[in-house]
């Protein structure tokens, strides 16, 4: 039995960071995906472990099925679907990973080999299993692919059971009901926890359902788009780890409560105020141009904020002045602390001023590219 999924990183237009303190937050997914093939071997194959390929990076790990068993057995704990990896589960799993000795360069995927873990443990037991990733994600830099993995993961291994089933068909891949997509959804925030530590949701969310939201406290609205909303990406290739991030916000908000809840109730009109403005239906007064205007102007207030919450980097600011010498408003979007930087390109925009941002950025040693945003969420292919 044999299973693809794949499903898409995202971009955070606004709140990011406040989305996990309860603020209003616009994502939209892209189309850049992480990719999972899950093959559960026939027994005739005499296949007796769980191994993972990460294609990307020309790793493979693997555990074989009775050692795991044993293990969980020996600590009386066995995760069940849905659930949240307990403490004493996640050190077990921890241990688990730490034994294949990843490379030291490479130790920062040990997160989402754990998450791995867990997820599939968690829905096919200790069964032996074939699962192999790749991803078009630059992975560490604010696009999401810690959720696109999750999610990607999590609808693979709830694909070969009884509890979702195929609603519909579209160019070759299938998708979910509702109600199935809420489960994968609800699956692959379990492993978002493991790998962000406190997940708003909002990642998983887009990666599971696709297009354009506003989501706030783990409930969703779709909104639609009425201006094309044309984002240039810049990477400035700065790794962090979003971990780290959120939690340097939650110590900058026990250290100044008052302070820090203003800047997220401010986050959540900025929020709510470009939700209304991307959605103003075109025959309004207000042309285009006035809209990105608006935009613009939302995009580099919500900068500001985050820079208050110390997740900007001087590398970030690098990009945005780089652009504003065009006249061109940029932020960051996702954790921060470097990845990616969103930079508004507005409709009378000439490719010639975009072609020589684009060649100053890149000058300066970031990779620039564009994405298609509001795009599909997760799909799946029987193979
Ligand atoms: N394709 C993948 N293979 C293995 N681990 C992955 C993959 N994609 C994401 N991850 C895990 O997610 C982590 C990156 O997540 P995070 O710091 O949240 O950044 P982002 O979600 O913005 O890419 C990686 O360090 C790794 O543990
Ligand atoms: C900072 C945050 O708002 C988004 C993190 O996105 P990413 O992992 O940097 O792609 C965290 C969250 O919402 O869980
Ligand atoms: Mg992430």
């Amino acid at each position: 039995m044999e299973v693809r999924t794949r499903a898409p990183g995202k971009i955070i237009l606004s709140g990011e960071h406040a989305v996990v303190h309860g603020s209003t937050a616009i994502a939209a997914a892209i189309d850049l995906y992480t990719h999972v093939l899950f093959r559960l071997p026939a027994p005739s194959e005499n296949h007796e472990s769980i191994e993972l390929e990460l294609k990307d990076m020309g790793l493979v790990f693997s555990w074989p099925s009775r050692r795991l068993e044993e293990a969980f057995t020996a600590i009386d704990i066995i995760p069940s679907t849905l659930e949240t990896c307990s403490p004493d589960c996640l050190k077990l799993i921890a241990s688990l990973v730490e034994e294949k000795n990843i490379p030291e360069d490479k130790i920062w995927l040990s997160s989402g080999i754990c998450a791995f873990l867990y997820l599939y443990i968690s829905v096919h037991r200790f069964k032996p299993a074939m699962v192999a990733i790749t991803s078009e994600l630059p992975l560490g830099s604010g696009l999401g692919s810690s959720a696109s993995f999750c999610v990607s993961l999590a609808a693979a291994f709830l694909s070969l059971t009884e509890v979702i089933s195929i609603a519909d068909e579209k160019n070759g891949w299938l998708t979910l009901n509702k109600s199935n997509l809420e489960i994968v959804n609800k699956l692959a925030f379990e492993g978002e926890r493991i790998i962000h530590g406190k997940p708003s949701g909002i990642d998983n969310t887009i990666s599971t359902f696709g297009r354009l939201i506003m989501f706030k406290s783990g409930e969703l609205i779709q909104i639609e788009s009425t201006i094309p909303l044309r984002m240039l990406i810049t990477n400035t290739k700065v790794g962090r780890n979003t971990k780290a991030l959120v939690s340097g916000v939650s110590e900058r908000v026990f250290r100044h409560p008052g302070a820090m809840h203003a800047v997220f109730t401010a986050i959540d009109f900025i929020s709510k105020e470009l939700a209304s403005t991307i959605e103003t239906p075109a025959t309004s007064d207000i042309s285009i141009t006035g809209r990105e205007n608006k935009i613009e102007e939302l995009m580099e207030m919500n900068q500001g904020l985050l820079q208050c919450m110390g997740v900007s980097h001087d590398s970030i600011g690098t990009v945005l002045r780089a652009t504003a010498k065009y006249k061109l408003a940029s932020k960051l979007t996702g954790a921060g602390g470097g990845g990616c930087v969103l930079t508004l390109l507005p409709t009378l925009i000439s490719s010639t001023v975009v072609d020589k941002v684009v060649e100053e950025l890149e000058s300066l040693g970031f990779k620039c590219f564009k994405a298609q945003v509001g795009g599909e969420g997760l799909q799946i292919c029987y193979g």
